[in-house]
């Protein structure tokens, strides 16, 4: 008998994420410490459950832009080289508490360096954060493996310098490049230079796309800048349309993203927040997976979403009634689209995650 899928369960269950910022999964206590710390006024309360409470409040607010105005906050707070390693090692502990076996984080290290670190050194810093984290973790018997992907944002100009310190750092745990923030009046074409130099490094680079701007964006990402993943993608879903009698037609972009196997990087919560989905139950993930798109899980923002890898699991396994072997299913995806090599992905599949689905599978 399969074990009943409950947030316990699924909390045991091993999962993959691939889309988490740094800065938008602080504890709501460390922001109430480092602000202290380093002398941040202008926290919205000092008390952690209202502070927790304000976060989710605020980031329902139906657009993006809005969204982002609480990440003021805690980047704030994250401009030394101590609490960005704090915040990256809490960060790690708080994914292998959840069940995380493997995880891409972001951060952009452009938005750290207002007391004097350099972009280097705020990488450096994250990335000891991430290997003491890890090795906290592994001593509670809770195995996980971080990687760093580098984000720069889309309205700065910052990009390649961004990029060169990705490959720079390639062989130093960061996996990969993004770029995020406002995505209306910003396409990802602007940073054509960035992405044509990782091209050219054989590096690899996901792009927020189709999250709060449409197909324009997703088409851009995908055959002018040539991402391997989408952030979010969920826009995809304005590219597929329903015949008479109910079955679904896929026009030409979405057709491609599901033949060449693009993985979108969906967050659901986070997605009825800035709206770009009306709620869980509508959320086009569903379609999507029923499609086989290369779907994958993801939290984005831990905190401004008050949610985690299990949360978002259980909540799309109730709204889609959806078993162990769907959870599996999206886990794997995640784990093939990763940006570590190839062997690697495929060691934690089989010697992870099967064994640890099979395991749920067959209890009880
Ligand atoms: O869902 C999102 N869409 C676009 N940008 C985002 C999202 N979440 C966070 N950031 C932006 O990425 C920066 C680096 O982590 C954050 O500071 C925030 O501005
Ligand atoms: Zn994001």
């Amino acid at each position: 008998m399969p074990a009943p899928l409950t947030s316990e369960t699924i909390r045991s269950a091993p999962k993959v994420l691939l889309h988490d910022h740094l800065d938008g999964g602080l504890r709501a206590a460390t922001l109430i410490d480092l602000a202290e710390q380093t002398g941040y006024r202008d926290l919205p309360t000092t008390d952690v459950a209202d502070l927790a409470r304000w976060f989710s409040e605020s980031a329902y607010s139906g657009s993006l832009e809005r969204y982002l105005e609480t990440f003021t906050h805690t980047v704030g707070v994250m401009q030394t080289r101590e609490a960005l390693i704090r915040v990256a090692s809490e960060c790690a502990q708080d994914l292998a508490a959840d069940g995380v076996v493997y995880a891409e984080v972001r951060f952009a290290p452009e938005l750290h360096v207002e007391q004097g670190l350099s972009l280097a050194e705020t990488v450096q810093a994250v990335l000891d954060g991430f290997r003491a984290g890890s090795a906290v973790a592994a001593d509670r018997g809770e195995f996980i493996r971080v990687r760093l992907l580098l984000t720069a944002m889309r309205h700065a100009a910052r990009s390649r310098e961004i990029a060169e310190l990705a490959v720079q750092f390639r062989d130093q745990e960061v996996a990969g490049f993004d770029i995020a923030g406002a995505e209306a009046g910003f396409p990802p074409t602007r940073h054509l230079d960035a992405f044509e130099y990782l091209r050219r490094e054989n590096a690899h680079f996901t792009i927020h796309a189709g999250e709060a701007f449409g197909l324009p964006s997703i088409w851009e990402a995908i055959q002018w800048c040539g991402a391997d993943r989408l952030g979010h993608g969920v826009r995809i879903v304005d590219d597929i349309s329903f015949d008479r009698a109910g079955e679904p037609v896929l026009g030409r972009l979405a057709q491609y993203v599901r033949d060449r196997r693009i993985p979108l990087e969906m967050a659901p919560t986070s997605n009825v927040q800035t709206g770009a989905a009306a709620s869980i139950a509508e959320h086009p993930i569903g379609l999507l997976a029923r499609l086989q798109f290369r779907v994958t899980v993801n939290t984005d923002n831990r905190l401004m979403s008050g949610c985690t890898m299990t949360s978002e699991m259980t909540a799309l396994a109730q709204a889609f009634d959806y078993g162990w072997d769907r959870l599996q299913w999206f886990t794997v995806n995640a784990m093939k689209s990763a940006f570590l090599p190839f062997d690697e992905r495929l060691e934690i599949i089989e010697t992870v995650i099967k064994p640890g689905y099979r395991r749920l599978l067959e209890q009880g």
